[in-house]
């Protein structure tokens, strides 16, 4: 598959904005400030309607604009697909498929397959969870599209649980003991879905990603992934779903005092972790600088293999990465990428060991293919 038209309007820093681009190799150059970032991050949105570098869509939205339009043009097994996006913050996105207006984001995510590594990567082994969860949650969602929903669903339920424990803790509230059944119940189901999936998935990358740490560092070191959760294995372990649940709310039932009294939940997939490991040591904390960008990168080219393998190559976007590895990495993240349907490249400068193909100069939020 590859996004053969992309046009923005009020996104970012961007007016408006008219590219084609080509399969294959597509790299924009300009300095810094200029907008490649933000092209890339419009051609993510696309894809997951979700940025890779805010929690909130207010910033996307130009200065002085209420609302951003992205469109898209996907080409994939022969046939084109048009996505439309409207970005309004604080409301509802509305979304198009080829002119046909949807609500479910489900319809349009997983259309357009990207991966993208960015700087910011190097969180994914050395920072907090969280950027490790988003990373699982947004394979899962491309490769699953439908799962969209189950994240969301799970996030409504940790909302109002917790609201309702604040309520208890902060307000001082009686707690109803019947709501809490409610709320629990509610919370669990989606937990135990959301878990499921994790868990699958982390079983289906991890040999993708051993095999792409292998290919970046040239074989030496060996990576292990492992799910790590608050809800005790044996729980997840259950092969019957409602066993499963009712073990989740076990969990709950265990820590409820705590959580009656700080007015949180603390059990359940948005406190679990992706453990990373390097030759059996934990990569946070023990890896190198070095071995961390390795790993960052395994973990990218991993879930791009494993997209791969499930059918459908996803468009491989790397920003503004090449000026941070040394050049035996980028070497061989030439070597890896190589055959990529479509490759998004953004760079300060067009170094020389950049890949052959289409240029584009970015200035001033302007695109233009080069001369
Ligand atoms: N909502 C917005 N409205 C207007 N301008 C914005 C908005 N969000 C970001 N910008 C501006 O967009 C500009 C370009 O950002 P971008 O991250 O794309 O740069 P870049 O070319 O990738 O630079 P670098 O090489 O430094 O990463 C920044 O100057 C930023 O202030």
């Amino acid at each position: 598959m590859y996004l053969s038209r992309l046009e923005l309007t009020d996104f970012r820093s961007y007016r408006r904005a008219a590219l084609e681009l080509d399969p294959g190799v597509n790299v924009f150059v300009g300095s810094n400030g200029q907008g490649k970032t933000n092209l890339v991050e419009a051609v993510c949105y696309l894809a997951l309607l979700r940025s890779h570098r805010t929690a909130t869509d207010a910033p996307l939205v130009r200065q002085g604009s209420e609302r951003a339009v992205l469109h898209g043009e996907v080409l994939t097994s022969g046939r084109r697909i048009d996505l439309d996006v409207e970005i309004v913050p604080g409301r509802a996105n509305r979304l198009r498929v080829n002119g046909h207006a949807t609500r479910r984001a489900r319809d349009l995510v997983g259309i357009l397959r990207v991966v993208i590594f960015a700087p910011e990567d190097l969180a994914l082994v050395k920072g907090d969870p969280a950027a490790r969860r988003d990373y699982l949650d947004d394979v899962l969602v491309e490769l699953r599209p439908r799962l969209f929903a189950v994240r969301a669903e799970y996030e409504k339920a940790l909302r109002q649980r917790n609201a309702f424990l604040r309520a208890v803790a902060q307000d001082g509230q009686q707690v109803d003991r019947n709501s809490l059944d409610v709320w629990n119940l509610h919370f669990a189901r989606a937990a135990a879905a959301l878990l499921d999936a994790r868990r699958r998935l982390v079983h289906e990358l991890a040999p993708f990603v051993e095999k792409a740490y292998a290919a970046i560092s040239g074989g030496s070191g060996a990576v292990r992934l492992e799910y790590r959760s608050t809800v005790p294995e044996e729980v997840l372990q259950d092969a019957d779903e409602e066993t499963r649940i009712a073990g989740i709310l076990a969990a709950l039932r265990k820590v409820q005092d705590a959580e009656l009294a700080r007015g949180l939940t603390l059990v359940g997939p948005h406190r679990d972790d992706l453990n990373l490991e390097l030759d059996s040591r934990p990569a946070r904390g023990y890896a190198s600088h070095g071995e961390s960008w390795s790993y960052a990168l395994a973990l990218r080219l991993g879930a791009y293999e494993l997209l791969r393998s499930d059918g459908e190559t996803p468009v491989m976007i790397l920003d503004d990465v090449y000026a941070e590895l040394d050049q035996q990495r980028r070497r061989r993240l030439t070597g890896c990428v190589s055959g990529a349907e479509q490759l998004l490249i953004t760079s300060a400068v067009d170094e020389p060991d950049l890949p052959v193909g289409r240029r584009y100069v970015v200035h001033e939020s302007q695109v233009h293919v080069a001369d």
